[in-house]
């Protein structure tokens, strides 16, 4: 078995862990999502991100894919990483982890682009209703800057059969 098979097989019996990152962009009253227009959870309100890709660092995806989805510029200092939530998909056996990060400093005009449509929202005016069912359960530690450590099973159309979202001590990306 290669290094890297070995790395994608954990001992959950999935045979495939995929890499997302999500970012957050926040001031002291608002913060920014993006309304997804195709694809994957198209319809929902969310950070920005996307799978990061072969050769490629988590870190450096994140800014990749703000970028791409809303013409703005993050450099890597300004990037607070704050922990992850872990997908596992019973049927496709695969595991979805989502890298979260926060940054309240950037450049670059914000734009709509062919992936997403950008908002500002009040944090009391989030819309949890219209974004994954589970990101009422963990945006919250996120926006009071806390570590996050979050773990779902998932079945059939992505119905949560199992979670655990703990509040943590910010971690290091590793
Ligand atoms: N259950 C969930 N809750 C959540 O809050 N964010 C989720 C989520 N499942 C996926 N995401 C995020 C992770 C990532 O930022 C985004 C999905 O990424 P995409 O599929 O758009 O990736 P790409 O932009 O690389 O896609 P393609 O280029 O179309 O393959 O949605």
């Amino acid at each position: 078995m290669s290094t890297e098979q070995e790395t994608n097989n954990n001992n959950n019996n999935t045979n495939k862990t995929v890499k997302f990152t999500l970012i957050f962009i926040k001031n002291s009253e608002k913060i920014l999502l993006g309304l997804k227009k195709r694809g994957f959870g198209a319809g929902k309100w969310n950070g920005f991100g996307g799978k990061v890709e072969k050769n490629e660092s988590i870190l450096d995806g994140a800014i990749r894919e703000l970028k791409e989805e809303s013409n703005l510029t993050v450099t890597r200092s300004d990037m607070k990483y704050l922990g992850y939530v872990r997908y596992d998909l019973t049927e496709s056996l695969q595991t979805d982890i989502v890298y979260v990060f926060i940054a309240t400093k950037f450049s670059g005009n914000l734009a709509e682009t062919e992936e997403m449509s950008p908002k500002w929202f009040k944090i009391d005016e989030i819309p949890y209703d219209k974004m994954w069912v589970d990101s009422k359960d963990w945006l919250p530690i996120v926006l009071r800057n806390r570590g996050l450590l979050a773990k779902y099973v998932l079945s059939g159309e992505r119905d949560i059969q199992k979670k655990s979202v703990e509040d943590i001590d910010v971690p290091e990306l590793v």
